[in-house]
């Protein structure tokens, strides 16, 4: 039995959610795998837990439940802060799901950094760091050596972080290896989904908001969702890594949903459509990529019209391998917990 010992940075919706997914059934990456996760390290906005000889899961996610943090477990560590912990601990695998900032991206960046650089394998539900220092990040990761299994370099992975369970990082970079994208059209913000679902069906938008905060998907800062930002987050991701166009947040033009009305959401509802945030990758005659990000109606005949209760999806259109269409409908944060377990099996095949 392989034991990964495992250090969970940012214990909100999707850290916790990630710890009750393993302590739902604690022997699956074992029996399938030959691999077991053992958390020896935990860090939320209360401070750093540390017990090398693994700290209990559910003890974690008791304490969260009643609201409580870091600082109240036994193995609370007062001299340490989370980028420490990435820093200086032991430990062979760093799973990141701190709130996105996008005007720092701290405190993922250092954690990251620190992982990497120390040749720990990390995976990624943040955003932030992917966003201002994907180019910085590949170089000290397998993204560097195109993600050869024989990479020297640690591997990075952080398929949730676009989409939750939705592959859209994993089907972009392998299944659609050697075709050509020419557009990519993507739907890949829940909050939003779920927002415009509820005004369509006659919320108003304070309504609609807190129905998707109740499901643990809205951002911390729900403006990130709203104003577009999360989804052009996303993109950018999806440009770097799946498109290898290096991207700014500064390339994708970016419209939240504020602006859509009420009449808006009933024509297009009415006329057997929707309106979706949309982030959008045109391939253009020089072959570079225009990105941008908008509310959009797709017609009845669209391939994502009938997307539904925050289902998220995309389309994509490439020269040979003609029009790619996949769905996902999941349960608030468990599937971009699926999909950064998906990723840990992925790195423990390498
Ligand atoms: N929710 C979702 O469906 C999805 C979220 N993501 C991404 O995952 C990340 C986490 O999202 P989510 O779980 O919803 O967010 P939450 O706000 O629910 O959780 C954030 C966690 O990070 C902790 N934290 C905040 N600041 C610090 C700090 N300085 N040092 C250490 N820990 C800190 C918080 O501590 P405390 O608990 O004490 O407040 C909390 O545990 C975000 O980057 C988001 O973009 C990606 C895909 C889906
Ligand atoms: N806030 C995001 C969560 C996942 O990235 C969303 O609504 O899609």
């Amino acid at each position: 039995m392989v034991i990964v010992n495992t250090i969970v940075t940012g214990l909100g919706n999707i850290g916790r959610t990630l710890l009750e997914l393993l302590a739902r059934d604690p022997d699956r990456l074992l029996r399938r795998y030959g691999f077991t996760l053992r958390i020896v390290g935990v860090a939320d906005s209360t401070g750093v837990a540390l017990d090398p000889a693994g700290l209990d899961p559910s003890a974690v996610i008791a304490a969260k439940r009643q609201g409580l943090g870091a600082r109240s477990l036994s193995a609370f560590r007062p001299d340490l802060d989370v980028v420490a912990l990435a820093a200086t601990a032991a430990y062979d695998l760093l799973l990141e799901a701190t709130p996105t900032n996008l005007r720092d991206g701290q405190p993922a960046l250092d954690i990251v950094r620190a992982a990497l650089r120390r040749g720990k394998p990390a995976v990624l539900a943040s955003k932030g760091p992917l966003v201002l220092a994907f180019a910085e990040l590949a170089a000290l990761s397998d993204w560097a050596d195109d993600l050869s299994p024989r990479s020297p370099r640690p591997a990075l992975r952080f398929s949730g972080a676009v989409g939750g369970a939705l592959p859209t990082i994993n089907f972009g970079c392998r299944d659609l290896a050697g075709a050509q994208i020419e557009r990519a059209e993507l739907v890949v913000n829940s909050t939003t989904q779920v927002i415009l679902e509820q005004m369509a069906a006659g919320a108003d938008f304070a309504t609609a908001l807190a129905e998707a905060q109740r499901q643990g998907i809205v951002e911390p800062d729900s403006s990130l969702d709203v104003d577009g930002w999360d989804a052009a987050n996303k993109l950018v991701i999806f440009a770097n890594a799946v498109l290898r166009q290096p991207t700014t947040l500064s390339d994708v033009t970016v419209r939240g949903i504020r602006e859509v009305t009420t009449a808006d959401l009933a024509a297009a509802w009415g006329a057997g459509g929707r309106v979706s945030l949309v982030a959008l990758a045109e391939r253009q005659p020089d072959g570079r990529y225009a990105l941008s990000v908008a509310p959009t109606v797709l017609g009845r005949e669209h391939p994502l019209a009938r997307l539904a209760r925050g289902e998220m999806g995309f389309v994509i259109y490439t020269d040979t391998a003609g029009r790619s269409t996949i769905s996902s409908l999941e349960d608030g944060p468990l599937g971009t917990c699926q999909a950064m377990v998906r990723d840990v099996i992925e790195i423990m095949r390498r």
